[in-house]
């Protein structure tokens, strides 16, 4: 059986910069992988590529043995976000909506009304359904998204900082609704983030990307002081305590997944 994701030999170039060049990667159903870097180095583009936004500059992308093409439904997306206006008229169950929608444009549409509620449910937010957007606080909405995303039962989430200013209890919430849909399901999930602590306990695979370069593999062999170093070019430590991790750096104001 193929992968749920497959790159080969994949680089990217923008703007005349390479963000990565020779990525292999290959995601297996219920994996969780999570996109590690400082600002610019290229993780909301590889989520593009594998939404068929973005064309690669070399080598291929493959979702379930197919390349990857726009609108595909066995792929969802959650965006990266930055809240509602209070005066938005959608209620939850019309975001759910627009994800069962939105992949039939021009068609007649029909009230999926089971699909939504099977969707809220899986997010623990039945309740919000005939909620306002604006009126839900933001762990609230990003659950909604989450819904919404997961709309047309996908085998491949793509995540992008859905944890942003939330606070430790709705990121554990939103972290565990994603790790039970990937063990239930078997939904692969593509997670980018600038924080690992949150998703250390869940992380199978760490695609850590800097300047051109990355590194990949389990946090065990990703997160140590001295693939972090090279990969940075500056010495790094990673200090671990109990179930968390700290990334110590003396390479300037650059920020690290800490
Ligand atoms: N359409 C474009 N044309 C040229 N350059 C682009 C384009 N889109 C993005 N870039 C550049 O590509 C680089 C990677 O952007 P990207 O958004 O993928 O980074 P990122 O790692 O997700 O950053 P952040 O953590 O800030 O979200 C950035 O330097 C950005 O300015």
């Amino acid at each position: 059986m193929s992968p749920v994701l497959s790159l080969r030999d994949a680089t990217l170039a923008l703007g005349g910069r390479e963000l990565w060049r020779g990525l292999d990667l290959d995601v297996e159903p219920g994996t969780f992988v999570t996109v590690l870097g400082p600002n610019g180095s290229g993780k909301s583009s590889l989520l593009k590529v594998v939404l068929g936004l973005r064309g690669l500059t070399g080598g291929t992308a493959r979702v379930g043995g197919r390349a990857v093409r726009r609108g595909d439904r066995r792929v969802g997306y959650v965006p990266q976000h930055q809240g509602y206006d209070t005066d938005t008229p959608l209620r939850g169950r019309d975001l759910v909506q627009l994800g069962v929608d939105g992949h039939r444009w021009g068609l007649p549409s029909w009230r999926r009304s089971d699909v939504v509620a099977d969707r809220l449910q899986q997010v623990e937010a039945e309740h919000l359904g005939g909620v306002r957007l604006g009126r839900m606080s933001g762990g609230e909405q990003q659950r909604v998204r989450i819904a919404q995303a997961l709309a047309t039962d996908p085998t491949l989430l793509l995540c992008d900082e859905p944890l942003l200013s939330l606070d430790p209890r709705h990121q554990a919430r939103v972290v565990d609704l994603l790790d039970r849909r990937r063990r239930e399901h078997g939904t692969a999930v593509v997670f980018v983030t600038h924080e690992i602590n949150p998703v250390l306990g869940v992380t199978d695979l760490v695609l850590y990307l800097r300047n051109g370069r990355f590194v990949l593999g389990t946090p065990d062999e990703v997160l140590r002081s001295d693939v972090l170093t090279s990969l940075y070019g500056a010495p790094v430590e990673v200090v671990r305590r109990r179930d968390r991790i700290a990334v110590l750096c003396d390479c300037g104001p650059e920020e690290l997944a800490g």
